[in-house]
């Protein structure tokens, strides 16, 4: 399955930048969204969801269709609690009738990302619409009750090496996990909605303990109240991850420099995109002024 990113001759750069400002100015406006973390982290977490459905084997699944607006890829448990993303994008999609969801979805997560004082991402337009049955079978996005191994094939299926599977994860620097979406607990800690390196400072220097939390499944705990998840703590536990880790963990801006590539080609898996399609480097509301 190939798609061809359509570019649309009508749009342009101010275009898209009114729509990052219209995102930007409504995560800023409703912050006191889940405890006070602001809807920064979900956001992040759609576009994420929207394109970890990717499968480079048959190049399936991925951001380009748009197909997370349908009630089947919804109902894939891994998407539980994404509805508050979904409202927060309707009046946006009302407001820009003429952008497809694929686009909102994935500028909606360059946007949290770069409000929330992480690096600049690239971002290109094209992805079109697709009808409801080309929504990919539940059960592709990852589980969080596994092992480097896992990880590691787990990542290899979104093209993905270890540095940029490592670089990914650094994403759960956001927001938190929440009992009754995942399953997961906490944390009460460092819930966070400005992007750095902190997840892998906490990696190496918080004492984990692995336990059962209130929902029965294995988790990460610290004193400190923070929390990992199985497939966070692989990361220390496997040789190769865990020299990345440090890496990241001592330089920000090597983490940085790695995160804005590996999310751009996570949201632009699966898509072709013609010599002559735009790239987007969006302005930030504190660089506008705004
Ligand atoms: C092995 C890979 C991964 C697993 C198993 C995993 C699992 C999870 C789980 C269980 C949650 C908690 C959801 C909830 O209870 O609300 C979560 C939250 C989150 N994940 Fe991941 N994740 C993975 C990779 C990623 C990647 C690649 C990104 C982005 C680049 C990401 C971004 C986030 C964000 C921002 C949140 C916080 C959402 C919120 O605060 O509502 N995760 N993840
Ligand atoms: N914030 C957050 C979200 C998801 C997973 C996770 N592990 C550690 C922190 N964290």
């Amino acid at each position: 399955v190939v798609h061809i990113a359509a570019v649309n001759k009508d749009r342009s750069f101010d275009d898209y930048q009114r729509i990052y400002n219209t995102i930007a100015e409504k995560i800023r406006e409703e912050d006191e969204y889940d405890g006070y973390i602001g809807y920064g982290p979900i956001l992040v977490r759609l576009g994420w969801h929207s394109s970890g459905t990717y499968d480079k084997n048959d190049n399936t699944g991925g951001s380009y269709g748009g197909t997370m607006r349908f009630k089947l890829e919804q109902s894939d448990g891994a998407n539980n609690g994404l509805g508050n993303a979904r409202a927060f994008m309707e009046p946006i999609l009302k407001e820009f009738p003429w952008i497809s969801h694929g686009d909102l979805y994935t500028l909606g997560a360059v946007c949290a990302v770069q409000e929330l004082q992480g690096p600049k991402v690239k971002w290109r337009p094209g992805r079109v619409d697709m009808p409801e049955d080309t929504t990919p079978k539940n059960g592709r996005l990852p589980d969080a009750a596994n092992g480097a191994d896992y990880v590691r094939n787990f990542y290899a299926r979104l093209n993905m090496n270890d540095r940029e599977a490592v670089a990914l994860t650094g994403a759960h620097c956001l927001g938190r996990t929440h009992l009754k979406n995942s399953g997961f607990d906490g944390p009460w800690g460092a819930a966070s909605n400005s992007f750095t390196n902190e997840f892998f400072v906490n990696l190496l220097n918080e004492q984990w303990k692995l336990q059962k939390n209130k929902a029965g499944n294995m988790q990460y705990d610290s004193p400190k109240g923070y929390m990992m998840l199985e497939t966070d703590y692989a990361l220390v536990q496997d040789p190769a991850y865990l020299k990345i880790v440090k890496e990241f963990a001592n330089n920000e801006g090597a983490f940085f420099k790695e995160f804005a590539s590996c999310f751009q080609k996570l949201l632009e898996n699966g898509i072709d995109y013609p010599k002559d399609a735009p790239t987007y480097v969006f302005k930030t509301l504190d660089e506008q002024d705004l």
